[in-house]
């Protein structure tokens, strides 16, 4: 399964590291359109799709040297099913940017792409970037993740320019799951923040989700040490603290007493957090797992306690030992 793309060029971060490449990027919202302006910056032709446009699918991937997906969940299964049935150039990586959970099946967005596309390398983008921050041209980092190495590092010369600093990682799986879990424990923070509980409490929240994120992560086939990582810690980082993150912001949208229609209705856009926790919720039950802060945003989330209750049921959980034999 080699790709006709040279995986070692010169390492070269100018724009012209690597020769200009035809891009197919579908999604056209705000992380579609940040990595479509980070292809164009390294001088790649970019077509981008969604639903909305008048070009079909089949014909913006048709000639394409890469598809970068970065559609919101809904959209994953029948965009990926769509392109089941399409001739794409053989052996092209497809780098899936999606972070979250399918509803139905629970599954992570590539494995939705590898069981539709298995004859292409499935490569996942993730890291701690804000798309507001990349298309205001701030540096940033992430992690392009796939079982083959060959493909992550094409993609990682594609993608890597003086403002975006590209890793390559083996470890898929994980580097999926933490930006995907991230996002529930996002709405945690925002709810810290909203209810002004302080710096001591916030620093509790995130150190205490890093371990529930590694005891799921790695219980569904992730790697522990990549969620100290990029994609993992690094991500829980920026999401955690910035209002610029939509998930943050519907935890302390909730935490000034809003409902949540109308805290997303207020978003109008995508906040994944919201249907990733439902989605968790139901696979902890499935592999009888504890995950205590997920459990209370989803309390939160479906309207059975208020802010400050959650609160009260972390704080009061049965005392125990910080770390437990065999989590980290
Ligand atoms: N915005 C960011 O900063 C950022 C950064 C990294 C990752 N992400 C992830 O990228 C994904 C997209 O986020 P976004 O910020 O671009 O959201 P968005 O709401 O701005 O855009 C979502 C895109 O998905 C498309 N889409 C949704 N359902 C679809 C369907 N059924 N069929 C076809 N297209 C469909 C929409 O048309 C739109 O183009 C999310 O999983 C998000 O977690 C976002
Ligand atoms: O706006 P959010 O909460 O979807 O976060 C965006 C990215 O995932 C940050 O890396």
């Amino acid at each position: 399964m080699q790709s006709n793309l040279n995986p070692n060029p010169q390492n070269n971060l100018d724009s012209t590291a690597n020769s200009p490449q035809k891009i197919a990027i579908l999604g056209s919202g705000a992380w579609g359109s940040a990595l479509a302006g980070l292809a164009r910056y390294n001088g790649h032709q970019v077509q981008v799709w969604s639903r909305s446009n008048h070009s079909s699918l089949e014909e913006i991937i048709a000639d394409a040297d890469l598809v970068l997906s970065a559609v919101s969940m809904p959209g994953v299964c029948p965009i990926a099913t769509q392109i089941k049935e399409t001739k794409l150039k053989d052996n092209i990586p497809i780098v899936t940017a999606t972070k979250g959970l399918d509803t139905e099946t629970t599954y992570t967005p590539s494995k939705i792409w590898s069981n539709c596309c298995s004859d292409h390398p499935i490569v996942v983008l993730s890291g701690p970037n804000l798309s507001k921050e990349i298309e205001q041209g701030l540096p940033a980092t992430t992690v392009v993740a796939c079982q083959d190495m060959n493909a992550a590092k094409i993609v990682q010369q594609l993608l890597s320019s003086k403002r975006f600093r590209v890793y390559t990682s083996p470890d898929p799986l994980g580097t999926e799951l933490g930006g995907t879990l991230k996002n529930v424990i996002a709405i945690a923070a925002g709810v810290c923040d909203g209810l002004h509980l302080g710096t001591n409490a916030k620093s509790g929240l995130l150190t205490r989700a890093l371990t529930e994120i590694i005891k799921i992560g790695t219980h569904l086939g992730g790697q522990a040490e990549t969620f100290f990582g990029l994609s993992g810690l690094g991500d829980m980082l920026a999401t955690c603290n910035s209002p610029l993150s939509r998930n943050y912001r519907v935890g302390y949208g909730l935490a000034q007493g809003k409902n949540l229609q109308q805290v997303l209705s207020e978003l109008g856009s995508t906040a994944e957090g919201v249907n990733t926790t439902n989605v968790l919720i139901e696979i902890a039950r499935r592999e009888q797992m504890t995950v205590p802060i997920s459990w209370q945003v989803y309390q939160l989330l479906n309207n059975k306690i208020t802010p400050q209750e959650a609160v009260e049921a972390l704080m009061e959980r049965d005392l125990k030992p910080e770390f437990l034999e065999g989590i980290i």
